[in-house]
């Protein structure tokens, strides 16, 4: 399973803790979700990374995205040891991923991991798209994590240039765009807040002020 095992000194007592980070592409939920789960020493499960793995098996395989048979044998068949993260953040298996994961048998196959990643333990952090309006709706914690396509452009294009990937930033602009309109179109577990969700907009935050703002939202949750 593609998780952080708790960090060894949590600064806080977990108690069963389960928070749910949801958002559009490069808004900064992995980021805030890593932060929290070794604030709380909890587990952490990036959920946009089974997604990944089943695009890059199908590319790998030669097979179309929209091969909704072997797409979801990949989604049923794979193994969690085999996720090798450095194949799958790059910008194309990004796309790749959204395309598969509008196959509603895909997402199918891919509930029960994630939530017995979310009970395995004494609480969890899960990020992705559907976490609190599918995966863990009764999350004690719902993040809704936004910044404007501009920003969040912006932070994925210095993210790929990192990693050497050569892209302009118009064009990551483009495919931030058409990314949100087929994750939040999508008939089944489309983007979405749970109404139950914080919303937190981190286009003006810094890394550390956002994990500040999400850290304040879910005391106040717990505090009831
Ligand atoms: N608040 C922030 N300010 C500036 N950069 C950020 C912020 N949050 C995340 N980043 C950076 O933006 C990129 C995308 O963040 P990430 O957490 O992976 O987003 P997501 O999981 O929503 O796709 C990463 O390179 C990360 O370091
Ligand atoms: N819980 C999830 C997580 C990801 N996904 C899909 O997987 C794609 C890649 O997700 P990701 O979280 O790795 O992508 P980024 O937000 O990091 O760019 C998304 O665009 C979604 O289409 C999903 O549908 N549901």
């Amino acid at each position: 399973m593609p998780a952080t095992q708790p960090s060894a000194s949590p600064t806080q007592q977990a108690d069963g803790l389960v928070i749910a980070v949801d958002g559009p592409a490069a808004s900064g939920k992995g980021t805030l979700a890593r932060r929290l789960a070794a604030h709380y020493g909890l587990p952490y499960l990036d959920t946009g990374l089974l997604y990944r793995m089943v695009a890059r098996t199908m590319l790998d395989a030669g097979k179309a995205l929209d091969d909704a048979q072997a797409a979801t044998a990949s989604a049923a068949g794979f193994d969690d040891a085999a996720i090798d993260e450095s194949r799958l953040r790059g910008r194309e298996i990004g796309e790749a991923a959204s395309v598969v994961a509008a196959i509603p048998a895909v997402r199918r196959a891919l509930i029960d991991r994630q939530r017995r990643f979310a009970a395995a333990g004494e609480g969890a952090v899960l990020d992705g798209r559907d976490i609190g309006t599918v995966i863990c709706p009764e999350a004690t914690v719902k993040l809704f994590v936004t910044a404007t396509p501009e920003v969040r452009a912006a932070r994925r294009h210095k993210e790929l240039a990192g990693r050497g990937e050569a892209a302009t930033l118009d064009g990551i602009l483009a495919d931030i765009r058409r990314r949100d309109a087929r994750d939040s179109g999508r008939g089944d577990a489309p983007l979405k807040a749970a109404e139950d969700a914080v919303q937190l907009d981190t286009s003006a935050l810094g890394v550390e002020e956002a994990f500040q703002a999400a850290l304040a939202i879910v005391e106040d949750r717990r505090r009831g």
